[in-house]
């Protein structure tokens, strides 16, 4: 089915086509024609599938249906993110589709100039996209009003409806009429949603694409048990021996993200870190970086967990096992994005098992525990790193002798769980035989047995063209 067929007008297909999508994802081929009809909508499909598309292709077809576009003096679509870097995304987005359009697009974020800002809302605009904090900056200075907004769109929705952003969204909205358009979407959207979206939406249709909370299929899942003290050890151990194009790290917080940029760095990695004790420009000059091949490595918190998309992310790491499961799907779709491959490695530690096992549970998947090859958990101190001498003692390497290596066990039941680390069962060899085995993976480059996510990885990463076929199944 092409572009075309959904209803579109012929510039933006024209728009479309010139961004090179040839075909409608399956999000897009279900969701555009109902937004079209003017729906309001649920929509949840997996990482990386065209989301963005499927709710601003409909916005920029309402607006060029209006006479004339131009003289919009407030905005008549208003697009909420959870954070400034998404909300950048999708303008970007705005603009490639839009490209045949006369249609203005502002984003409003925190940590940007006001003033730039002020003297564009004052121009007039047709779409604002926006965080939730400065949009209530602009609404208290009376900067921009949201009385005209047709459309409303919570881009992941789930996260929206997080504590920390509830109440400023609920602020929002309620300043938009009611007659407007609400379009919900995210990879994970929990029923609870159902509930908080009854407040704001009426009679929405349901578009659920893929199995609800998965992974996309692209991403191949590995997880290694290590001992806390041996993940930096580790991590470098992998970078060395695997083949690895561009990579995210996701630390659990910002100091961690830090620590792991420096260490990454005085080994000779070309590291960066972006997270929200960053200065804006230092975020920007962060993502830009890495997108433009820059850094091989980006270091982050979950403020990169959600949207970001960046083409040929080859690995995604879990350096700390995410709190909430579905940070877990959002983090690994950062790879696999667009019918590539990706892998998505998890570190865990003994502690961090409960974790996994949410997660587990939440993807309806178990991971298999995994030794990684060459390595060795059990090392009383890590090896002497080539550079950068201070970094061997902040490994923990003494403090880690005498404990042994993590794991985690399945009862009968399915249910898996942390296990005692080995030394902390005495030491007894016996005992941890009857510990289910991690699976080694042999997926270093230098040899070894090729396992299915070896050639996973082997596969070419490069974004292929829909086909025809693949659009509307
Ligand atoms: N019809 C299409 N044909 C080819 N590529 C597309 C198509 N639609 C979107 N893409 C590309 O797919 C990638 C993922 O799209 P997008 O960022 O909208 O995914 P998403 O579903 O919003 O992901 P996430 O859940 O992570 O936010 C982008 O690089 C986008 O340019």
């Amino acid at each position: 089915m092409p572009f075309k067929s959904l209803g579109l007008s012929d510039p933006l297909v024209r728009g479309i086509l010139a961004t090179g999508y040839s075909a409608p994802t399956k999000i897009q081929s279900e969701a555009i024609p109902a937004a079209l009809e003017g729906r309001d909508l649920i929509a949840c499909a997996q990482t990386g599938t065209g989301k963005t598309a499927a709710f601003v292709l409909p916005i920029l077809h309402r607006l060029e249906l209006m006479d004339p576009p131009a003289k919009h003096r407030n905005p008549k679509a208003l697009i909420l993110t959870p954070t400034r870097e998404l909300a950048l995304q999708i303008e970007g987005c705005i603009q490639d589709y839009g490209r045949y359009l006369d249609i203005r697009a502002l984003t409003v974020y925190g940590g940007s100039k006001m003033g730039s800002q002020l003297q564009a809302l004052k121009r007039g605009i047709d779409i604002l996209v926006a965080t939730p904090g400065r949009l209530l900056d602009h609404m208290d200075r009376k900067s921009v009003s949201l009385s005209d907004v047709e459309v409303l769109v919570l881009d992941e929705a789930d996260r929206m409806f997080d504590m920390g952003f509830i109440k400023d969204v609920q602020k929002i909205v309620r300043s938009v009429p009611k007659s407007r358009q609400t379009l919900l979407f995210s990879a994970t959207i929990s029923d609870d949603i159902d509930r908080l979206a009854g407040g704001i939406q009426k009679d929405p249709l349901t578009i659920v694409v893929g199995k609800k909370r998965n992974p996309i299929e692209t991403i191949n899942q590995r997880v290694y048990f290590v001992r806390k003290q041996l993940k930096p050890v580790l991590l470098k151990h992998m970078l060395n021996t695997e083949k690895m194009e561009t990579v995210l790290i996701f630390s659990r917080t910002k100091h961690g993200a830090d620590r792991i940029t420096r260490n990454l760095q005085r080994e000779g990695f070309n590291t960066i870190a972006i997270h929200s004790n960053r200065t804006q420009s230092q975020r920007l000059k962060a993502l830009e970086g890495f997108k433009a091949g820059r850094y091989q490595i980006m270091v982050a918190t979950d403020i990169a967990a959600r949207g970001i998309d960046v083409e040929g992310i080859s690995h995604v790491i879990n350096y700390d096992v995410p709190k909430h499961p579905e940070d877990y799907v959002h983090r690994i779709g950062r790879t696999g994005r667009a019918e590539a491959t990706g892998d998505a490695i998890t570190l865990v530690t003994e502690e961090e098992g409960p974790e996994l096992s949410r997660i587990e549970k939440y993807t309806d998947k178990y991971l298999e525990p995994m030794l990684y090859p060459d390595f060795d958990n059990e090392q009383a101190a890590p090896p002497r790193l080539p550079r950068g001498p201070r970094s061997d003692s902040r490994q923990g390497g003494q403090r880690s002798r005498g404990k042994g290596g993590s794991g985690r066990r399945r009862d009968s039941r399915g249910d898996s769980r942390s296990a005692k680390s080995e030394s902390s069962q005495s030491g007894d060899k016996k005992k941890n035989s009857r510990r289910r085995k991690p699976k080694s993976a042999s997926n270093s480059q230098g040899g070894g047995k090729q396992d299915s996510s070896n050639q996973n990885q082997n596969k070419k990463r490069r974004r292929k063209p829909r086909k025809d076929s693949q659009k509307s199944d």
